[in-house]
C-alpha cells in the first residue's frame, strides 16, 4: 500500500475574511467551492506546494500559517485534504487564473456557497480562526 497522496489548501485570510474559490473543472466537481491548492509533489514539503499552486492559481505570493481543522481523506482514501492558513506577501491581489470564481467570505458567509464535501469539515474549523480576528483590537 502507498500512503496517501497529500492536497494541500490555502486558506488566505485577509482582516475577516477568507478567499473561497469555485472550481472550473473537471465537470463533476465544477462549480463546487474550494481552498486554492492542489497536489504536494514528491519531494515537495506542505508549504512549498502550497506557495506553488497559490502563484500558479492565483498569481500571489503567500507566507503559510497553522494547519485547520482535520486531515480528511478524498477520493476513497487515496488522498488526504490539510488545510493551512496563509497570509498575502506584496501588493497583488488574487485572480481567478484557473478557477471559475473567487470571494472574499466572512464567517457568516461560509455557508453561502456549495463546498467540496472534504472541505466541510475545514470550513467549521475555519470559523473559529475567522472569530478570533473578529474581536475587536
Ligand atoms: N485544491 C483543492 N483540492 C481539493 C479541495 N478539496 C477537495 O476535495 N479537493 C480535491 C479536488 C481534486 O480532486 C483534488 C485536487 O486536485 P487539483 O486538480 O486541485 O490538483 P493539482 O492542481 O495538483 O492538479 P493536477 O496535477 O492533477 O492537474 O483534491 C480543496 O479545498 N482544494
Amino acid at each position: 500500500m502507498f500512503p496517501p497522496r497529500v492536497i494541500v489548501g490555502a486558506a488566505i485570510i485577509v482582516g475577516e475574511r477568507v478567499l473561497a474559490a469555485a472550481r472550473a473543472s473537471p465537470p463533476e466537481i465544477a462549480g463546487k467551492w474550494e481552498f486554492p491548492g492542489g497536489k504536494v509533489e514528491p519531494g515537495e514539503s506542505e508549504a512549498a506546494a502550497l506557495i506553488r499552486e497559490c502563484a500558479e492559481e492565483l498569481g500571489v505570493r503567500i507566507e503559510v500559517g497553522e494547519q485547520i481543522g482535520p486531515a480528511v481523506p478524498v477520493g476513497r482514501g487515496r488522498s488526504v485534504l490539510k488545510v493551512y492558513t496563509a497570509r498575502l506577501v506584496g501588493d497583488a491581489q488574487p485572480r481567478p487564473l484557473e478557477h471559475a470564481e473567487l470571494r472574499w467570505l466572512a464567517a457568516h458567509e461560509l455557508e453561502s456557497v456549495p463546498w467540496l464535501p472534504a472541505d466541510v469539515p475545514i470550513v467549521t474549523s475555519l470559523r473559529r480562526v475567522l472569530g478570533r480576528t473578529d474581536r475587536p483590537g
